[in-house]
């Protein structure tokens, strides 16, 4: 087998080790890398003319971009996971024990295992380019750093900004790093080799001193002052966590019995932790998702068809959504966008929208103010049909209207080219009615972005029956180029993420309106492991949209979707949510926590209540959605439980340690959820009747995933 580390020694008596995993663009470390890095180690200690080492990669974007997560599908027990940490723990332990330096020469993605493997080198120098991040990821798998990173880190950088970094998993730019101490240098990747070179040169210079505040100073530099950094960092993980994730408060056990105790037991722990975090189902859930979306990106949306370029984009409407995706066209898809809209302050929202995205990258010295202003060239406003004749795809973001839209679609079909696609951002309209205003339907398809579109990573591109398999690659190449995660459903009311999240809304309404009181609502499906409660929610979105969506989705799918009648109530003492701040919180108070207003309650002739267990309410919610999901996948509107999983966590905020909908029901099994969704029935009505498929699979024991 080939092999991916080579030795190279230099007249100054330097040798080089230079990593280049064969076939890949990326270095990912791998279990066969133990033996190999042994192997040069012994020939370098057996070399008495060789003076120093210098670890560097052969590859232009990556030192180490982590470790090969496919590598810990292989354990099949946390034992053989803990086995893995362990021969980590020997190599990098070889690495550092070694008596001449040894320099790491980081050069782009510098994470996980990679860091892990520059953390046992005795001094680090980072090039300055901006492929270079250094992190160690692994919390967001479920995962701690097992070779040795949550004991090396904070021996480097102090506790607490090594919690930081591992708890956050948060990556950092090659000046944050050197302000941390966690590079010595930071210089041109044109000099990077020669600067380790000459660093592993000048012997074992003591690393330079970080700076430390006194507070630090008194903080880690005592038992109980360690101990207050620790009991904090649990507190805010369990609030942050609800519980639900194990990794965080293992790495703070790791941390502290390393930091208390000495490096050899913190090590220990860090094997036997990392072993059991492997094996867990939450670290199973987030690495299907990293898998998923992996295996997404290689995805045309319409087999073999190959996307064609986008270079010329117009986004009809400035307003909330138009704002949005024009700026994540410009500043992500870096693609020239033309905004049409009828009012100026259409155009000036929009153009103030990616202005305040840009100013934030400037501010946090992501980019430079000339980046900001090349970028802010791109979007240029109209009023008019003026310079879009060459646009390859028009999005169109006008008020919910199908006339309007039909006449977007007439304008545009008039104005722009015969290949020109349109993307309509309609949350509730069926793609396939926009489409009979066109002329050439098969260029006429659905591209539903979330609010706020910056932040949401889901896209819903939908094809009507007539849409072309060209329109819908160039679409999911397009949504893609904006660092959207696209899945392609069927058209239908709701399309796939609306049509779940609403039944599970009306769930939580009916529990409201049954006097459950509202935060007791929002902290039960907080605990279940959703970012913010349905109530909070529905604020957010705003109570009449939810009042204008719900008739629609009853009409096209049946009587299940029917939203209380009582709601009308909070439409007519105008409660519209955050946007006219009177909701179900309170909006524009001083105090720091937030205050449900409590005259909702009058509103709707209700005493609030906390009578039912959180689980239960979470239950009754969820149960909603995963029936609803089922019957999406039933109906064809998502193609796989991939799909449906994917699009739950990234447009609803899916709890990710349960894996979305369908691995979540495959891990209760069908014939649990078919019991339960029955036992709802019979109290509260045929809302809850289980969808053919669930019963099949609960007859037949199948299950969504192998
Ligand atoms: N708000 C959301 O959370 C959300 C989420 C997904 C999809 N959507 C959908 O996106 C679309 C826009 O929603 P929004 O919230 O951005 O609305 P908005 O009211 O904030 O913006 C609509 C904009 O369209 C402009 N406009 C109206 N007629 C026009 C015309 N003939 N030509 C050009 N511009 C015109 C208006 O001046 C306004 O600036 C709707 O179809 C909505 O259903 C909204």
């Amino acid at each position: 087998m080939e092999k991916s580390f080579t030795l190279s020694r230099l007249d100054s008596g330097i040798a080089v080790l230079t990593m280049d995993v064969p076939g890949e663009t990326m270095n990912t470390l791998r279990a066969e890398f133990g033996p190999e890095i042994c192997e040069m180690l012994a020939e370098i200690k057996s070399d008495a003319s060789i003076r120093g080492v210098v670890i560097i990669s052969g590859k232009k974007d990556s030192f180490v971009a982590g470790a090969d997560i496919s590598m810990l599908d292989a354990c099949s027990t946390a034992g053989d996971a803990r086995e893995l940490s362990k021969q980590g723990h020997e190599v990098f332990f070889a690495l550092e024990s070694l008596t001449i330096p040894v320099v790491a020469a980081i050069n782009g993605a510098c994470l996980g295992g990679g860091l892990e493997l520059a953390l046992a080198c005795h001094q680090r120098v980072c090039s300055d380019s901006n492929k270079t991040m250094l992190g160690l990821p692994e919390v967001q798998l479920g995962l701690l750093p097992g070779g040795g990173g949550t004991q090396r880190l904070p021996r480097l950088v102090g506790i607490a900004k090594a919690l930081d970094m591992m708890l956050t998993g948060k990556q950092l730019r090659p000046k944050q790093a050197l302000k941390l101490g966690l590079v010595d240098d930071v210089v041109p990747e044109s000099i990077l080799l020669q600067t380790a070179v000459e660093m592993a040169l000048a012997g074992a210079r003591p690393a330079k001193k970080r700076k430390v505040s006194l507070v630090e100073k008194l903080l880690e530099g005592t038992p109980v002052g360690r101990n207050i950094i620790f009991d904090q960092a649990l507190k805010q993980v369990n609030k942050k966590t609800q519980g639900n994730y194990p990794a965080p408060e293992k790495i703070i056990d790791c941390v502290r019995q390393g930091m208390t105790k000495d490096m050899v037991k913190g090590l220990e722990v860090e094997a036997q932790h990392f072993g059991d975090l492997v094996v867990s189902s939450e670290s199973e859930a987030l690495r299907s998702i990293f898998f998923a979306t992996t295996d997404m990106k290689k995805e045309s949306g319409a087999g073999d068809v190959s996307p064609k370029a986008v270079n010329k984009v117009m986004v009809l409407g400035g307003g909330l959504m138009g704002g949005g995706i024009a700026s994540v066209t410009t500043t992500k898809a870096k693609i020239p966008v033309r905004v049409k809209d009828i009012s100026e302050t259409g155009l000036s929202n929009a153009l103030a929208y990616a202005y305040k995205l840009l100013a934030k990258g400037v501010k946090r010295r992501h980019m430079t103010p000339a980046v900001r202003d090349n970028l802010m060239a791109l979007m240029t406003t109209t009023t008019e049909y003026k310079g879009i004749k060459d646009a390859d795809m028009v999005v169109e973001a006008v008020f919910e209207d199908l006339n309007l839209k039909h006449q977007m679609v007439k304008d545009v079909e008039r104005e722009c080219g015969e290949h020109t696609i349109f993307a309509s951002n309609t949350s509730s309209l069926p793609i396939k009615q926009i489409a009979e205003a066109a002329e050439r339907p098969e260029n006429v398809i659905g591209l539903h972005y979330f609010s706020p579109v910056e932040k949401m990573p889901l896209v819903e591109v939908i094809a009507h029956e007539k849409t072309s398999p060209q329109t819908i690659a160039t679409t999911v190449a397009f949504a893609r180029k904006q660092g959207k995660t696209p899945i392609v459903v069927k058209d239908g009311a709701g399309f796939y993420v609306n049509r779940i999240l609403a039944l599970y809304m009306n769930e939580a309404a009916n529990l409201l309106l049954e006097g459950q009181s509202v935060d007791h609502l929002d902290k039960a499906l907080v605990k279940f492991g959703f970012p913010v409660g349905p109530m909070t929610l529905l604020d957010e979105v705003g109570i009449d949209v939810g009042a204008k969506i719900s008739p629609i989705l009853e009409k096209e799918l049946g009587e299940r979707f029917k939203a209380p009648a009582a709601f009308d109530k909070l439409l007519a003492d105008d409660r519209k949510g955050r946007k006219n701040g009177k909701g179900f919180y309170q909006y524009g108070n001083k105090a720091k926590k937030k205050l449900v207003d409590e005259s909702v309650y009058g509103v709707l002739g209700l005493t609030p209540a906390t009578d039912k267990e959180p689980r239960a309410v979470a239950e009754r919610c969820v149960m909603q959605m995963l029936n609803e999901a089922v019957r999406c996948l039933e109906e064809g509107i998502i193609s796989s439980p991939r799909d449906g999983d994917i699009g739950a966590i990234f447009g609803i905020g899916f709890p990710p340690f349960l894996g979305g909908p369908f691995r979540y029901m495959d891990s209760l099994g069908a014939k649990h959820l078919v019991e339960t969704l029955k036992r709802y029935q019979s109290e509260f009505g045929d809302r809850f009747t289980p969808c053919d498929r669930l019963v099949e699979m609960a007859e037949s024991g199948a299950k969504f995933y192998d």
